[in-house]
Parts: C-alpha cells; sequence; structure tokens
C-alpha cells in the first residue's frame, strides 16, 4: 500500500488515486504576502471537552488520538465554516530531521512537525460519510517549532512507548487538546483536501499562524516509532509528509490583518 518510501512515496499516490492532481489538492506553500485579508471571517471556536479522548494509535503512516464524536462536546465552529463539526482525531507529520517535516509550508520555510486536528460537518451521519462531501471536513493545522521541551506534548509522546509498531493501541484518556494551542488562532484558511490517499477534496483547512513548541529530544521520540509491524522489515516512521502541491488558482485567506 501507499506510504511514504521511495517505491509507494508521494509521488507515486497518482498511480492509484486520480484526486492526486485534482483542483484543490493539499498541502500548499503559504506566501503570506499573497494571501487575502477577509474581514467576514469569524473568530475561530474550539471546544473541547478532555473525557472525549478514547485512546492512541499507530496506523502505519503517523500516531493519532482518536475521540469519542457521537455529542457535540468537542466542536469547531465559527472562523470560515458554517455550522458544527466534531473533532474526531488528531495526529502529527514530522521529518528525519529538524529541517522538515511539516505539510503547510510558509514562504517555503518547512517546521519539523505539523499538529492535525480533524474535524466532520455534524450536517453528515459520520467521519466516513462527511469525508466525500466538499464541505465535509475541517482541519486545523499547528504548526511546531524548535525549543523548549512543550510539557503539554509529554502525555503523548510518554504513550509513544506502547505503540512502537503498526496497528498497535493503547487508551488514552482525559487529555484537553486545548492546550496544544497557541494563545493565538489567528489563521490562514483554503479549500483543500486529505493529505494522505485516498486525498478526498473535503477538507476546509484552517493553519493557525503561530507556532507551539517541542525539543529536539521529543522530535526524536516522534523518530522513534515505526511505519512497519511487529515482524517485518524495520522502518522507522519518519518523513510522512506530503509536500506542496499546486494552489491553481484558489485563494488563502487570512483572519487577520
Ligand atoms: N492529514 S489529514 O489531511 O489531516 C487527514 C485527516 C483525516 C484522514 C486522513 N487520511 C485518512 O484517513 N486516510 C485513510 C487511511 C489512513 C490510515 O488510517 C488524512
Ligand atoms: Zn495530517
Amino acid at each position: 500500500g501507499w506510504g511514504y518510501g521511495p517505491h509507494n512515496g508521494p509521488d507515486t499516490w497518482i498511480e492509484s488515486c486520480p484526486n492526486a492532481d485534482g483542483p484543490r489538492q493539499s498541502p500548499i506553500n503559504i506566501i503570506p504576502g499573497q494571501t487575502s485579508f477577509d474581514p467576514t471571517l469569524k473568530p475561530l471556536k474550539l471546544k473541547y471537552d478532555p473525557s472525549n479522548s478514547t485512546d492512541i494509535i499507530n496506523n502505519g503512516h503517523s500516531f493519532q488520538v482518536s475521540f469519542l464524536d457521537d455529542t457535540d462536546s468537542s466542536t469547531l465552529t465559527g472562523g470560515p465554516v458554517t455550522g458544527t463539526y466534531r473533532l474526531k482525531q488528531f495526529h502529527f507529520h514530522w521529518g528525519a530531521s529538524d529541517d522538515r517535516g511539516s505539510e503547510h509550508t510558509i514562504n517555503g520555510i518547512k517546521f519539523p512537525t505539523e499538529l492535525h486536528l480533524v474535524h466532520w460537518n455534524t450536517k453528515y451521519p459520520n467521519f466516513g460519510d462527511a469525508a466525500s462531501k466538499p464541505d465535509g471536513l475541517a482541519v486545523v493545522g499547528v504548526f511546531l517549532k524548535i525549543g523548549a521541551a512543550n510539557p503539554k506534548l509529554q502525555k503523548v509522546i510518554d504513550a509513544l512507548d506502547a505503540i512502537k509498531t503498526k496497528g498497535k493501541q493503547t487508551p488514552f484518556t482525559n487529555f484537553n487538546c486545548k492546550t496544544l494551542l497557541p494563545a493565538s488562532l489567528d489563521y490562514w484558511t483554503y479549500d483543500g483536501s486529505l493529505t494522505t490517499p485516498p486525498l478526498l477534496e473535503s477538507v476546509t483547512w484552517i493553519v493557525l499562524k503561530e507556532p507551539i513548541s517541542v525539543s529536539s529530544a521529543q522530535m526524536c521520540k516522534f523518530r522513534s516509532l515505526m511505519f512497519s509491524g511487529d515482524g517485518e522489515a524495520p522502518s522507522c516512521m519518519q518523513d510522512n509528509f506530503r509536500p506542496p502541491q499546486a494552489l491553481k488558482g484558489r485563494v488563502v485567506r487570512r483572519s487577520f490583518k
């Protein structure tokens, strides 16, 4: 199946995923000087209930923390979206070294890792259905830059030992996602897609301008995960990012002057 290696990486995805060269693919390079301030954009409203987190899993492409999404207790409203989007999961993308790893870039600058908080539109019955609709998903992207160790990440980092290989999962309760957000919720927004196959063009992207911090040592812990499962040829989970895709005439709006 698809992956991030030389034989199954992003440049090969077009072979089995025709969306790969579609009109609204993600990620993109954001050029702040070419974005358009939109005064009609509302403030982003993120409400996260720590009791909704359930478990953390190594899915062979990243690790993700999943949430109970049977009520409106963890939601995204306002911002560029209409209606209510429920938090489903969050995950990260990162590099083999601190000089790369993010999927979105700013003026061509790569961050060492990028957090994705994935939400689905409650006008649809569930995530899977929403993922096939043009207004089905909203993903908040948060850049992380190298600095002091981020204590808010430590609970995630400490759980990684239990999910080293593909398919492993472990309970992960009472996690407050709010602690992973920067002080400012200023954002860029554009119409895009999932950044992994099936590359569905159903995502309203909301990329926060302000990064949060992560230390090099914490990044090493991310890189200790494996793409491979037990009994498979070992392969370190790193460079699990898709590079920026063509803008194809899309406008990137910003919520801040
Ligand atoms: N990286 S991302 O665009 O935020 C994103 C968000 C939600 C789902 C996905 N991709 C997928 O679910 N792909 C299906 C197979 C992935 C293995 O679990 C990507
Ligand atoms: Zn992602």
